[in-house]
């Protein structure tokens, strides 16, 4: 592990192995017997497979190495800060595994002119959503690997999250969103030009 790219104990880098889709069927199998039911029946014979499908395309992430996304750079004219809002994003809690879901907003100030795709600002969030997490670590990646790829004088990125085991179980509290707000460079350190952002961010 590359404890330059490690952040609260999880490395950023992919794991040497593919996915073990045969282990995901057994377990997946195993769940189902456990609460009771017939994973032979019509209906949940494919279901092992169709999980351990999606565990690779929901936990794609894992895989990827997030610093590529932004490999693509250029120069323009602009020495102001660059703002994508309401990128969607679905990750999945790393305690019980359940969706959490909303929008991040991503914002950077470029240093001497260099900006990357905007889409690769949308990638960067993929490549880290796509993998069991927290919202405050995630958040904290797409800011800390923004600020070190583009060398940007500033980042700032807020989420806001639903996440459904604090909604469909739990405490079931329906409706309550979670903020979290990442920042680094100029807008940790001025709180004039932080908030000048979060109101593009609003
Ligand atoms: N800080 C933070 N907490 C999270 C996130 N996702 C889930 N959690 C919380 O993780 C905690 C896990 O608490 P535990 O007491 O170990 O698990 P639990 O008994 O299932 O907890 P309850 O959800 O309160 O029933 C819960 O309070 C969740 O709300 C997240 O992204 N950030
Ligand atoms: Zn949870």
């Amino acid at each position: 592990m590359d404890s330059e790219w490690t952040t609260m104990s999880t490395s950023i880098l992919p794991p040497p192995t593919p996915v073990d889709q045969e282990k995901i069927r057994q377990a997946v199998a195993m769940i189902l017997e456990a609460v009771g039911e017939d994973p032979e029946r019509e209906g949940l014979k494919d279901t092992p497979d169709r999980v351990a499908r999606m565990y690779v395309e929901i936990f794609s992430g894992l895989r990827q190495d997030p610093r590529e996304a932004l490999a693509t750079r250029f120069h323009v004219d602009h020495d102001e800060v660059v703002v994508v809002k309401n990128i969607p994003f679905y990750s999945a809690c790393e305690h019980h595994l359940l969706p959490f879901y909303g929008v991040a907003h991503v914002a950077y100030l470029p240093s001497g002119g260099e900006v990357t795709g905007l889409s690769k600002l949308a990638r960067l969030v993929e490549a880290y959503a796509r993998r069991p997490q927290v919202q405050e670590r995630l958040t904290n990646q797409i800011a800390d690997t923004l600020e070190q790829e583009l060398a940007a004088q500033g980042v700032l990125i807020m989420m806001e999250a639903e996440h459904l085991c604090m909604t469909m179980r739990g405490i079931q509290k329906p409706g309550s969103r979670t903020v979290t707000v990442a920042s680094r460079g100029i807008y940790r350190d001025q709180a004039d030009r932080r908030n000048e952002v979060l109101q593009l961010m609003r």
